[in-house]
């Protein structure tokens, strides 16, 4: 590495320590002959084609300066090759200068958890090849430079600063994560957002309002851009004049409207419940009294998942009561829903009922299955019962709609748990769940195998963390009949049907690989498998682990060992998987030898 690389490397540490100049003393950058990529100088990672600085990683390192990023940018050797920066969850205060603008090849900027303030520099938006950008937790101020002309953006997280303005028209689609939340954002959230990203991206923006948020835009000005609301201030034209008699007009025009339909609507109710004390609650094929203009109302304004279903004669099966639930349709469809998620088997919605208990009602879609084979496969599924598997509570089924309800689970995914805003996950817990997970699956497979029931669908957003934050498995066999390649009464298992236990295999594999590397399944465009099994191949394992798994000395041959289970897991031969109850006992192997080695050094 050139000298002048290498002294501005010694120069931005000492900044960013910020120990009177000093370099942190646990790093080990020296300023003697050693080189940054020879003699691998801790978090500077090298291009070996060409020995240039790739990658500067000195998350959680205590340091507490201030950001030289200057410095950085303005070398021009530098600039040409830093393409990961990444200092999250230290104390670095200052601002993120303008010049940023110069470190062009930039694909990651990770600046999380500091005490950083200022405005985001308008030249951000000039790193065209910037894919992942996570400014959260800091004091960061001023509004967001227009940053959806970055095509290749595919995470942004700016959650808990004192970010203003609008949100800019992103293409959200691109986006794997998206947060806003807490900051002072205002106006109308982009309709593109729909079906993207729920409410929880957007919470804590007092000003901020329209779907995901249960908030509607109710105010007119809300429409206005921020320019148009400044010139408002200064005295209306005629033309406005015109434009807010017009808006006034269609304000009352909309009252009126609703309360007519307010009126319409407790009718209605009457009316459904008519049409439920009609039927003998099991007969789920029993046709009630509604009226059909009832059934518009509810849909449209009651809950958005009985929309287009037009069938809310039927009810709902409860298949078990855990204490304080209660369930009735008519509760679920007039309880407030918000929508949480669109995923490939359909939508997800929470629901609050009366009585303040939360459940998610899962719509599932496009599922050619006749009532009687899914009402008979629902009630196979919930009598297969492992603590860390959730059961659905109720379902619904008619021919246009099928509905799913599940506990609520307060503390998120393994997925948010791993990808989200920094926490300290450790290697026990990530241990521990593995084995939990395994453990519960191979239960699962052992109990319905026989049916040809496998999960289908197996991923770290389908782990659930419970209020112990111990793992769940959510959605167990819900994944489409025809995507399970099998069906419940096509019973002898043949040796088609014997690879979707491969399939869960694969899926589990790749949670292991998740909970190892800390990495994103589809980050960058790169598939995780490939890119381990291909560090593994050139003999680099250690390069795999999570760095924060590393940085807590977590011992190397466990992760090892664990890895080699996922590895094997992943195999691109379905039949060279081992099965769920051999890698159970693989990984509790693996977690006996960890308690071991815990009781030794207490
Ligand atoms: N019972 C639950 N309690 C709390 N959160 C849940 C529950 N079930 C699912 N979620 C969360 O809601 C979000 C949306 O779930 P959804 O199942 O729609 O998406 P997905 O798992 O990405 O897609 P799919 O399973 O359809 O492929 C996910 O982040 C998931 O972790």
């Amino acid at each position: 590495v050139e000298d002048e690389v290498k002294r501005t490397l010694i120069q931005f540490l000492a900044q960013v320590s910020g120990n009177d100049g000093q370099q942190n003393s646990t790093l080990i950058w020296r300023q003697d002959s050693s080189d940054p990529c020879k003699d691998l100088w801790q978090g500077v990672y090298c291009d070996p084609q060409n020995m240039s600085i790739k990658r500067l990683l000195l998350d959680r390192l205590n340091l507490s300066g201030n950001l030289g990023v200057a410095m950085l940018c303005n070398l021009q050797p530098l600039a040409a090759s830093l393409a990961f920066l990444s200092l999250d969850g230290n104390k670095i205060s200052g601002v993120i200068a303008s010049e940023i603008g110069n470190c062009k090849q930039l694909t990651h900027l990770h600046l999380s958890g500091n005490k950083l303030t200022g405005d985001i520099p308008s030249s951000l938006a000039m790193l065209n090849n910037l894919k992942s950008l996570d400014i959260s937790n800091n004091e960061i101020s001023g509004p967001l430079p227009n940053l959806s002309r970055i095509s290749g953006l595919n995470m942004f997280l700016a959650q808990n600063n004192h970010l203003r303005g609008t949100i800019p028209a992103f293409d959200f689609s691109n986006f794997d994560q998206f947060n806003v939340s807490f900051n002072n954002f205002s106006g109308r959230i982009p309709k593109n957002v729909y079906g993207y990203f729920s409410a929880d991206s957007f919470l804590g923006n007092p000003e901020l309002c329209g779907d995901p948020l249960p908030k509607n835009c109710s105010d007119q000005f809300m429409f206005l851009s921020e320019t148009q609301a400044k010139e408002e201030s200064k005295g209306p034209s005629k033309q406005q004049i015109l434009m807010y008699s017009g808006y006034a007009a269609l304000g009352v025009i909309i009252v009126l409207f609703v309360v007519l339909k307010l009126c319409r609507r407790e009718k209605g109710i009457e009316a459904l419940k008519n049409g439920i004390g009609a039927t003998d609650g099991g007969g789920i094929e029993k046709h009630s009294n509604v009226s059909s203009e009832y059934k518009d109302e509810v849909s449209r304004s009651e809950f958005s998942v009985a929309s287009e279903s037009r069938m809310v004669s039927q009810s709902l099966i409860v298949l078990s009561r855990p204490a304080a639930i209660e369930l009735k349709l008519e509760d679920l469809l007039r309880a407030p829903a918000e929508l949480i998620g669109r995923g490939k088997n359909g939508s997800l919605y929470k629901v609050i009922l009366d009585n303040g208990i939360m459940v998610v009602v899962k719509r599932i879609k496009d599922w050619t299955i006749s009532s009687q084979d899914f009402k008979q496969r629902m009630q196979i599924l919930s009598q297969a019962k492992d603590p860390h598997v959730l059961s659905p509570l109720a379902f619904y089924c008619s021919k246009q709609e099928k509905l799913l309800v599940y506990e609520y689970q307060q503390n998120g995914s393994l997925f948010k748990l791993l990808h989200g805003t920094p926490k300290t996950f450790d290697w026990t817990s990530r241990l521990g769940i593995a084995a939990t997970i395994a453990e519960a699956l191979s239960f699962m497979h052992q109990e319905l195998g026989h049916h040809g029931i496998v999960h289908g669908n197996l991923k770290s957003s389908n782990i659930l963390l419970n209020k112990n934050m111990e793992p769940c498995i959510s959605e167990y066999g819900v994944m489409g009949m025809d995507d399970q390649r099998g069906s419940i009464f096509a019973s002898p298992i043949d040796a088609g049907a014997l690879d979707i236990f491969k399939e869960d295999v694969y899926g589990f594999g790749v949670i292991l690989l998740e909970l190892l590397t800390g990495k994103l399944v589809k980050g960058n465009g790169i598939d995780l498998t490939d890119w381990v099994q291909s560090v593994v191949r050139e003999e680099w394992t250690g390069e795999v682990f999570d760095k924060s798994l590393i940085s807590e000395y977590a011992s190397e041959e466990r992760m090892v060992n664990l890895l080699q289970v996922a590895i094997r897991c992943v195999n691109r031969s379905p039949q060279a998987r081992p099965g769920m109850n051999q890698i159970a006992l693989m990984i509790n192997t693996i977690k006996e030898d960890e308690e071991k080695s815990l009781i030794y050094e207490l």
